[in-house]
């Protein structure tokens, strides 16, 4: 107990203009030749900060860097899990954004090569509280450090996390500006953040692919918690790349589907030619209403075959039905979001990822509002069944993440079922 309060006191410290005018006076260096104290002139053993983090409210954050050094603008959004890095990292609905993790002790299981999301980082950094100097787990292949290096990303540590945290909570998502570049301003960087946006911008065609391809693998046997939920038929499933997340296909994979995943621009009558038994929109980073031409994709498949869509493919068929999406305050980022399934009152803890969401105010009739999140009782899915569509507005396939939603990959299967035998 006493160490915890210790530990937060020092997460805790209120930001200083200088912490490294501060840190150094107060430590000395014993080396072979004797006794230095340390100064801004003498080097140091251990890395002072190097790096700045710009907000656009004006704050500047000291930190120190690892991975990739430069200077690179997204927007900060905050997630609360307290594992699964990597696949965040991996996760292509990050592109555009910095994540700060709110655990305060990242790098600690290092990257393995089974934990990837997406071939890469999407993402425009990580902030973290601290880095663990060494790494433990058996899967283990790669240092955090290294990894981000080799990927080109930023990443800062050693800064307030709490303290930016509670900034986002209560002013919401903010653009920043990372940079270890010193002959960079302030000045320069906060202009940067503010003349940077990442409403209405299309950021699914850099991170979809750009030819369709087959899908086959299934999630490993030790990792399968559903697999006694396996079906003798296998079902043709059509999955547009918004950023696909890998787990999704797994999922699919280990459901029974056969799975064709096609580029985001892929033409709907194409699609449709497969004659497949469902189709699912997946997720993917960005403004869901900068991308009419996925909307109007979306709108030329529903009702012809069933259809599933996670978090984007949701809000783009809340759009396709003639709803609306609207820009939350910090989203929904983290892996304990509790759902209410309003059709049979289970609450489920979910992953998340989302800034916008859909306005259920503005659906036509015949829409059902099958989830929300109890934190906050927004639009968490939908499901029109003379229509064939089910949606999700967060992350059935985890990865991070609890897996208690993962049945409705099931559900998703069975009604392309039903509509094969109907057919
Ligand atoms: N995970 C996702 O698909 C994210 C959806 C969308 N880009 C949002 O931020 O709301």
């Amino acid at each position: 107990m006493a160490t915890n309060a210790m530990y937060l006191s020092v997460i805790n410290r209120p930001l200083v203009a200088n912490p490294n005018s501060l840190r150094v006076r107060s430590f000395t260096v014993r080396c072979s030749t004797g006794s230095v104290s340390t100064g801004a002139s003498v080097s140091a053993p251990w890395k002072l900060a190097d790096a700045r983090l710009v907000l656009e409210d004006g704050s500047v954050w000291k930190a120190k860097s690892f991975g990739a050094s430069g200077t690179q603008v997204g927007e900060v959004v905050f997630n609360t899990s307290l594992t699964g890095y990597q696949e965040i990292l991996t996760d292509p609905s990050y592109a555009g954004q910095f994540v700060l993790m709110t655990n305060p002790h990242i790098g600690n299981t290092g990257v393995n090569i089974d934990d990837e999301e997406s071939i890469k980082c999407f993402l425009a950094g990580l902030i973290i509280r601290s880095l663990s100097i060494s790494t433990s787990n058996y899967r283990c292949t790669e240092s955090l450090s290294d990894y981000l290096l080799k990927r080109n990303i930023m990443g800062i540590y050693d800064v307030d996390t709490r303290a930016i945290t509670r900034r986002l909570r209560e002013d919401g998502s903010l653009i920043g500006v990372l940079s270890t570049e010193e002959s960079k301003t302030d000045e320069e960087l906060l202009e940067m953040s503010r003349t940077w946006d990442i409403v209405g911008v299309d950021l699914i065609s850099n991170v979809s692919c750009k030819q369709p391809y087959e899908w086959v693998e299934k999630t490993g046997s030790e990792w399968d918690f559903n697999s006694n939920r396996r079906h003798e038929e296998t079902f043709h499933v059509v999955a547009y790349d918004f950023g696909i997340k890998h787990n999704i296909l797994r999922r699919l994979a280990s459901y029974g589907c056969k799975i064709t995943v096609v580029p985001s621009t892929w033409p709907a009558a194409e699609t449709l030619k497969m004659k497949p038994d469902g189709v699912l929109f997946s997720n993917g980073p960005g403004d869901p209403s900068a991308v009419p031409y996925a909307v109007e994709t979306v709108k030329e498949i529903i009702g012809k075959v069933p259809i599933f869509g996670i978090c984007m493919g949701h809000q783009l068929l809340g759009q396709a039905l003639g709803g609306k999406t609207y820009k939350m305050k910090f989203g929904h980022h983290g892996g304990n979001h509790p759902v209410r399934n309003l059709r049979n009152g289970s609450v489920e803890i979910s992953a998340q990822n989302h800034n916008y969401a859909v306005d259920p105010e503005s659906l036509p009739s015949g829409v059902e509002v099958t989830h929300v999140n109890l934190n906050d009782g927004s639009c968490a899915g939908l499901a029109f069944p003379q229509r064939k569509l089910m949606s999700l507005q967060y992350h059935p396939e985890a990865s991070p993440g609890p897996h208690d939603s993962d049945l409705v990959f099931d559900h998703f299967v069975e009604l392309m079922r039903k509509e094969k035998q109907r057919s």
